[in-house]
């Protein structure tokens, strides 16, 4: 076997932010990996200190504890590469807007931040001629920033379909195939090391909607900010939910969808139901997904681990690497991309199907009123199924819709409400990825 290539390079100091679940392992692989770094960068990389907030806290035997600092500014100042992952805005912010200051190239996987306010970044960089990079950002180990920013940046992107938090897919698995509960299962989400901080960021759809924004940014060179998302989490999708997919031939899912019309960008983040024969139903437990529609390039699916340490700095090491190069070679991470400039949609411009489940009157005419509501809404069934109920003489319907407005499926929702022979929607879920 070749042995590495030593450089006479000077070494690129490298500056950890946070030495959590992700940032224990980078500092794990920068070391244990030093000397094919070393070989494919053409210098070697020097890890020369990991900002904490507690420097007396425990940490793995990984860590080499003389690095630690409680001086984040500090360290910043003294760095060719920082790498943030630390989360949150504050301080991330201010610290990458200090190191970008200083010269240095950054690389994080704060999806928040940059949704938040990820232009301030890149405006920042290009001024100072350094790169930003964030790969794990959006499902963690799985290429998909640079494939957007780069691979297929010659072509044109249509739809984006995503299922992009590792901790609401492993939910709601564990909910369709050992029957737990929501909390049950965000626990163990929590002790594998794929929740955020605070794992509502999962559950409501926050940590998804981030990434669609980012996703969609890239994909439609146009600026997307997570207020430009349609947002709704996990917390109402119930066990009879998922049993009842499976019933009808579907998976529920948490997706992060990015599309463009021909009036401008829709991005929505909300459970759905996908068709038992669409590759996204098939992904399981924490695994991420993205399925991508281009013109020239048809449908591609990225799949893999899109959260816990390990993996997802297998993506932040992937920009050090490519940043440390530029340092060597020269170059530069592209520029952000928003010449086309598209209007983001509002929800209510959407289109989708429905599958709506009630509880009704087990009687003549019931099924007459009952898609009534829909054709005066203009919005056409595609199936009906009904199910006898024990108690009270009722019925189940589980109603199919074709594509229809989310305006439109509002009005019928609501006259279904008023109907006297209507006991009950129970619930209401958008059909995503029929093909
Ligand atoms: N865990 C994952 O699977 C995963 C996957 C992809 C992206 N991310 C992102 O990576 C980042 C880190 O996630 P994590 O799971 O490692 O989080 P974590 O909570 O395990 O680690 C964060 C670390 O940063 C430290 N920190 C926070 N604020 C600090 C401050 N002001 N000064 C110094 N240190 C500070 C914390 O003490 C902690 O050690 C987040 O932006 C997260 O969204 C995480
Ligand atoms: N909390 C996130 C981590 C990856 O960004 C998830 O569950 O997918
Ligand atoms: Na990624």
């Amino acid at each position: 076997m070749a042995s590495p290539v030593s450089s006479d390079r000077p070494a690129l100091r490298v500056a950890l932010l946070g030495c959590g679940v992700v940032g224990s392992e980078v500092a794990r692989l920068l070391t244990e990996q030093s000397d094919d770094l070393a070989s494919r960068v053409g210098a070697p990389l020097e890890l020369v200190g990991i900002a904490v907030r507690n420097v007396d806290a425990p940490r793995g035997a990984a860590v080499d504890r003389g690095l630690l600092t409680a001086d984040a500014e500090g360290l910043v100042a003294r760095a060719d590469i920082v790498v943030e992952l630390m989360g949150g805005i504050e301080p991330a912010r201010s610290l990458l807007l200090a190191a970008i200051g200083h010269g240095a190239s950054v690389v994080t996987a704060n999806k928040a931040l940059l949704a938040e306010d990820g232009p301030a970044l890149y405006a920042a960089a290009d001024a100072a001629g350094v790169d930003v990079y964030y790969e794990a950002a959006v499902a963690g180990a799985i290429p998909i920033v640079r494939p957007l920013r780069e691979s297929l940046t010659g072509d044109r992107v249509r739809r984006v379909l995503g299922i992009v938090n590792g901790t609401t897919n492993y939910v709601l698995d564990r909910m369709a195939t050992e029957g737990l509960d929501l909390d049950e299962a965000v626990k163990e989400a929590q002790q594998l090391g794929y929740a955020e901080a605070d794992p509502t960021a999962d559950v409501e759809g926050f940590d998804a909607a981030a990434k669609a924004a980012i996703i969609a940014s890239l994909a439609f060179h146009t600026r997307v900010g997570l207020a430009d998302v349609h947002r709704e989490g996990i917390t109402g999708v119930t066990a009879q939910d998922v049993v009842w997919a499976a019933q009808t031939g579907h998976a529920v899912k948490l997706l992060a969808i990015a599309e463009q019309t021909a009036d401008g960008v829709a991005v929505r983040v909300h459970p759905a139901l996908v068709p038992l024969d669409h590759p996204l139903a098939g992904v399981r437990g924490s695994f991420n997904a993205v399925f991508v529609e281009a013109d020239a390039a048809g449908e591609l699916m990225f799949y893999g681990r899109g959260a816990g340490g390990a993996p997802t700095a297998s993506a932040v090491l992937g920009d050090v690497v490519s940043a440390a190069r530029h340092r060597v070679l020269g170059g530069k991470s592209p520029e952000e991309s928003r010449y086309a400039d598209l209007p983001v949609l509002d929800p209510s411009r959407s289109e989708t199907r429905f599958q709506v489940r009630l509880l009704v009157a087990d009687r003549p005419g019931v099924l007459a009123q009952v898609s009534q509501a829909f054709s005066d809404a203009g919005i056409s069934i595609e199936s009906v199924r009904q199910t006898p109920v024990a108690a009270d003489g009722l019925a189940q319907l589980v109603i199919t819709t074709h594509l229809a407005s989310e305006a439109g499926f509002a009005a019928t929702a609501a006259s279904l409400g008023d109907l006297a022979v209507v006991r009950e929607i129970t619930s209401t879920l958008r059909v995503e990825g029929a093909r």
